[in-house]
């Protein structure tokens, strides 16, 4: 059983690498940018609202994304662990996932930083802009993007290096060493 997050700058592997941990823990994935791109496709309520953010390379309104998560996670599934890829990546979306999980009486085992550095960020990036046509994959949002994850997000990942429970992993290389090393993290953990 085990209850993790996987923190990164966008095209650091979060979601490659979230699929293949799921796999080897039996737990299930939630991507919050996958659930907001199929509610866009479905033309849902959720989806007309977060399309102009995620277009832009913004945040979707916390408001908005807790609400979502809140939901997905009072799900039967979740139960026996669960991994979580693109949340939080503000402080107030830690301050709702810390309620959440105490109003559970759960708490989690590890978060897994993916580091890489620009340069290959930006270049991964679009690549996937040419190959799978993203619509947030281009050299001006990708750049947005990055910004906002060292404004906003490298905080929430301080806030959990504080609590003991980070463990920082390098994304760059062979996929698979990629998984070795957060297994080795989450088994250390
Ligand atoms: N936790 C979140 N809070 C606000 N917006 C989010 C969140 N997760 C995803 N989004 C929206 O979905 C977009 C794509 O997210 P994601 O697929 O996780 O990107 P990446 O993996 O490239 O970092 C984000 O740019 C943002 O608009
Ligand atoms: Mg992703």
């Amino acid at each position: 059983m085990t209850r993790m997050l996987i923190i990164g700058p966008p095209g650091s592997g979060k979601g490659t690498q979230a699929e293949r941990i799921c796999a080897e823990l039996a737990i299930v994935a939630i991507s919050t940018g996958d659930i907001f791109r199929a509610n866009v496709k479905g033309e849902t309520p959720l989806g007309l609202e977060a399309k102009q953010y995620m277009d832009n390379g913004d945040f979707v309104p916390d408001s908005v994304t807790n609400r979502m998560v809140r939901d997905r996670l009072a799900q039967d599934d979740v139960t026996d662990g669960f991994l979580l890829d693109g949340y939080p990546r503000t402080t107030a979306q830690v301050d709702e996932l810390d309620d959440i999980l105490a109003t559970a009486g759960v708490a989690l085992d590890v978060v897994v930083q993916l580091t890489a550095d620009d340069e290959e960020l930006v270049k991964r990036l679009l690549g996937r802009a040419r190959d799978a046509g993203r619509s947030d994959d281009n050299e001006k949002v990708i750049r947005h993007r990055l910004d906002l994850y060292r404004e906003q997000t490298e905080v929430v990942v301080a806030r959990y290096a504080e609590r003991g429970i980070l463990a920082k992993v390098d994304g760059l290389g062979d996929i698979d060493d990629v998984t070795a090393r957060i297994m080795d993290a989450v088994k250390n953990a």
